[in-house]
C-alpha cells in the first residue's frame, strides 16, 4: 500500500533519512519510534509529500506518489498533529468538514458525517456547534481525528498527536483509535516517542536511528530478536524479558538430566507454554513433568525448580504472576 524503495531525504550535509526500504501492507498500523532527530518526522511527511524525497520512491497502491498532484494527495491522506490547529474562528462542524467541502460534498451529507464523527469520537453533538476554544485539549485532539477521518480517507498519518495529553486522557484516545482501527479499514502510520503507546497500538513497529530503519517488525517479533543494542535500549530490556518468558514452550525449559524424582501424571505436548502450564505444575506435588512430542512420546522432563526459577524470573521481568 506505502511502499518506500530506496528514499533518502539530506538537509546540506544532513541526512535525515538514508536509504530506507519499508513496505506498510493496507490496514496495517504502523508506529515509528526512535530518539530525537532519527527521521521519524521527516519519513511520516514524505508520505503525503509535505517534504519531497532528495532520492528514491514512495508508492502509494503501488503508483509512484511523484505523479500524483501534492494537494490531490493530501486530501486522501489524513493528518494529525500534537496541537491539531483548528481554526479557531470555524466551529467544530466548520473544522470538521474542511475536506469534504473542498471535495464537493453536498450539505446534507457532510451534516451526516460530522454527527457520525462525533458520536465515534464519544463526544455530544452540540460540540458541533462550539468553537475549539470552549474545548479542553484532550477534545480538541479528538476533533483532530474526526477532521482527519472526515473523507474517509484510506490512509491517516498521526505525528505525535497524543504527545501533549495526560496519561489517562492519552489512555482514552489510545482506546479509542483501536476501536476505530477495529471498525474500519484503514491504515495508520503514528510517531510517538512513548514505547507504551507503541506497543498499545501498532501491528507493526518501524524503529530508526540516525535516519535508518534498523528494524521493521510485529512488536512481538522485535521484542524475540531485537535488531541491535539501540533497539534493546530503547524499547527496555524488562519488556524484552518478559516477552521471552511469555513464549517459552515446556520443551524450552525441559532438561534430560532431570530424571530423578516424584514424576508426575500429568503430561504436557512439547510446544505447551510455560506461562500456560506454570500452574498446573506448581499446584502438583510432583517433581517432574513429563513432556511430550507429537507422537506422544515421553521425551523430557520438566523440574519443579526449573518452573519455580522462571516464576521468580517472571516476577523480576514485572510480569504479574497468580498462581
Ligand atoms: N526542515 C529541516 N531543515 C534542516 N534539517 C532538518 C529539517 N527537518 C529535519 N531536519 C533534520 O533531519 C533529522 C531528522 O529529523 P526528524 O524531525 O525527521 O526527526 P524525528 O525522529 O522526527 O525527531 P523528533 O522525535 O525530535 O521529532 C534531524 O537531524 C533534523 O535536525
Amino acid at each position: 500500500m506505502i511502499q518506500f524503495k530506496q528514499v533518502t531525504k539530506k538537509y546540506g550535509d544532513t541526512v535525515a533519512v538514508s536509504d530506507v526500504d519499508m513496505h506498510i501492507e493496507a490496514n496495517e498500523f504502523v508506529v515509528f519510534i526512535g530518539l530525537s532527530g532519527s527521521g521519524k518526522t521527516t519519513s511520516l511527511s514524505m508520505i503525503n509529500r509535505m517534504v519531497e524525497p532528495t532520492s528514491g520512491q514512495i508508492f502509494i497502491d503501488g503508483i509512484d506518489h511523484q505523479t500524483i498532484d501534492p494537494v490531490t494527495l493530501r486530501r486522501n491522506i489524513g493528518y494529525v498533529i500534537q496541537g491539531i490547529g483548528l481554526l479557531p474562528h470555524y466551529t467544530i462542524y466548520e473544522n470538521i468538514i474542511t475536506v469534504p467541502k473542498l471535495l464537493g460534498w453536498s450539505e446534507s451529507d457532510m451534516r451526516v458525517r460530522a454527527e457520525t464523527l462525533i458520536e465515534l469520537i464519544d463526544l455530544p453533538l452540540e460540540t458541533l456547534e462550539e468553537y475549539p476554544n470552549q474545548l479542553s485539549g484532550g477534545q480538541q485532539q479528538r476533533i483532530g481525528v474526526a477532521r482527519a477521518l472526515a473523507a474517509n480517507p484510506p490512509v491517516i498519518l498521526m505525528d505525535e498527536p497524543f504527545g501533549a495529553l495526560d496519561p489517562i486522557t492519552r489512555d482514552a484516545l489510545q482506546d479509542s483509535l483501536l476501536e476505530l482501527k477495529a471498525r474500519d479499514q484503514r491504515t495508520f502510520v503514528f510517531v510517538t516517542h512513548d514505547v507504551d503507546e507503541a506497543f498499545k497500538l501498532a501491528d507493526k513497529i518501524a524503529i530508526w536511528q540516525y535516519g535508518e530503519l534498523v528494524q521493521f517488525d510485529t512488536p512481538q517479533n522485535i521484542l524475540l530478536e531485537p535488531a541491535n543494542d539501540y533497539v534493546v535500549e530503547l524499547v527496555g530490556i524488562q519488556r524484552i524479558e518478559s516477552a521471552r518468558l511469555a513464549a517459552l514452550t515446556v520443551a524450552d525449559l525441559a532438561s534430560k538430566d532431570a530424571v530423578n524424582g516424584h514424576k508426575s501424571s500429568v503430561t504436557y505436548p512439547a510446544d505447551a507454554l510455560v506461562s500456560e502450564s506454570m500452574r498446573s505444575m506448581l499446584l502438583d506435588e510432583a517433581s517432574l513433568f513429563p513432556v511430550l512430542d507429537a507422537k506422544g512420546q515421553e521425551i523430557s522432563y520438566v523440574s519443579k525448580e526449573a518452573i519455580l526459577d522462571y516464576y521468580d524470573a517472571m516476577h523480576a521481568a514485572g510480569k504479574q504472576v497468580t498462581v
